[in-house]
């Protein structure tokens, strides 16, 4: 068994035990423990090193992952409870549950940020497929995603282009580069998970290689194409354009089958540790493409 599978195993024992808890929460902690443990990520925390962090580490994920998984299933019943709302109520009213949560997490942490990105994420996708459960709709790909970008529509309207007030780093970057970071990835449905990593992830699975090279492969495409502000206010726009020129490069070259690529990503990793660069939200959205392809066909 690789280090990547090993580490999963054991984490799952230790975090996602609870049979009682529903199935979308136990498949969204299975997700951010498999994100944490793929490694090497370039500037992020992973098995081997805290990337370009100084303030968390592994340890510090596990508690995080440890404190928010228990409000998973909060977001689905919500789903449920509430299917019947038009989606500016549903929305309103999922947002305390992702605050409380996030309060949760900043709690375990010791007010570092692990998942801001990644609870957002999680709260609106298992909110839909509770609400898609309650209604007796199908459960798939393309359903929870137009679900997620139904409940979300307007959002980048109203939060980023009119009430832009609380100056949040989403916000800030909105104002000076046109980015719509976690919101508009919310809303147009994962368009980047579902057109680029996920076709990539399915590809390397139905070619039979395993899943942490799998998820290694599309990783890559999130780096080479995700307009991630976790690393725009980091790096600027330069220091995005650098991390997508790196991954694309690595690509060409045809990406982690190829093993020279595997050993370029350890220089990559060095490399964005020296320029301060952390793709955070890519990170979320390898674990958001894991969970969405639990839910093909
Ligand atoms: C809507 C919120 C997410 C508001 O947050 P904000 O206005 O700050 O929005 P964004 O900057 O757009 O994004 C927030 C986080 O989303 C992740 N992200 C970034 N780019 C993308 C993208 N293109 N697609 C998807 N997701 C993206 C990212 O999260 C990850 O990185 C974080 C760790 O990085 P780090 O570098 O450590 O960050 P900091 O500590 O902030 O900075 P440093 O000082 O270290 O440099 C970690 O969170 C990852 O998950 C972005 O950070 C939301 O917060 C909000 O409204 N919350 C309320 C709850 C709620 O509404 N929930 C709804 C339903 S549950
Ligand atoms: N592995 C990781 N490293 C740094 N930031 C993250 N945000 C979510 N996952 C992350």
């Amino acid at each position: 068994m690789s280090d990547y599978s090993q580490q999963v195993a054991l984490l799952e024992l230790q975090l996602n035990n609870d049979s009682n808890r529903c199935l979308p929460a136990q498949l969204a902690t299975k997700a951010l423990i498999k994100e944490i443990c793929l490694s090497p990520k370039p500037g992020l925390v992973d098995m081997n090193n805290s990337g370009a962090h100084r303030d968390m580490d592994f340890q510090t994920f596990i508690q995080s992952i440890s404190a928010i998984c228990v409000w998973f299933e909060r977001f689905y019943q919500y789903g449920k409870t509430s299917a019947l709302h038009d989606n500016n109520l549903f929305l309103a009213g999922i947002r305390p549950i992702g605050i409380e949560c996030e309060q949760a997490m900043f709690k375990a942490t010791n007010q570092v940020n692990t998942h801001k990105g990644g609870i957002f994420a999680f709260g609106l996708l298992l909110g839909a497929i509770g609400k898609l459960e309650q209604l007796n709709l199908p459960i798939n790909i393309q359903s929870i995603c137009n679900e997620v970008s139904s409940i979300c529509q307007g959002i980048v309207q109203s939060e980023l282009k009119q009430n832009n007030l609380t100056n949040s780093v989403g916000e800030k970057l909105f104002k000076r580069h046109n980015l719509t970071g976690a919101r508009g990835e919310a809303e147009s449905g994962y368009a980047t998970v579902r057109n680029i990593s996920l076709p990539i992830f399915q590809q390397m699975q139905k070619n039979s290689y395993d899943e942490e090279t799998c998820l290694l492969q599309a990783m890559l495409h999130l780096l080479a194409f995700n307009q991630d502000t976790n690393v725009v206010s980091r790096g600027g726009l330069d220091g995005l354009a650098f991390v997508q020129e790196q991954a694309k490069n690595l690509i060409k070259q045809g990406g982690i089958i190829n093993p020279k690529v595997r050993e370029n990503l350890y220089q990559l990793d060095s490399e964005l540790i020296k320029r301060n660069l952390s793709p955070g939200g890519s990170a979320d959205l390898i674990a958001i493409t894991w969970f969405l392809s639990q839910y093909n066909g």
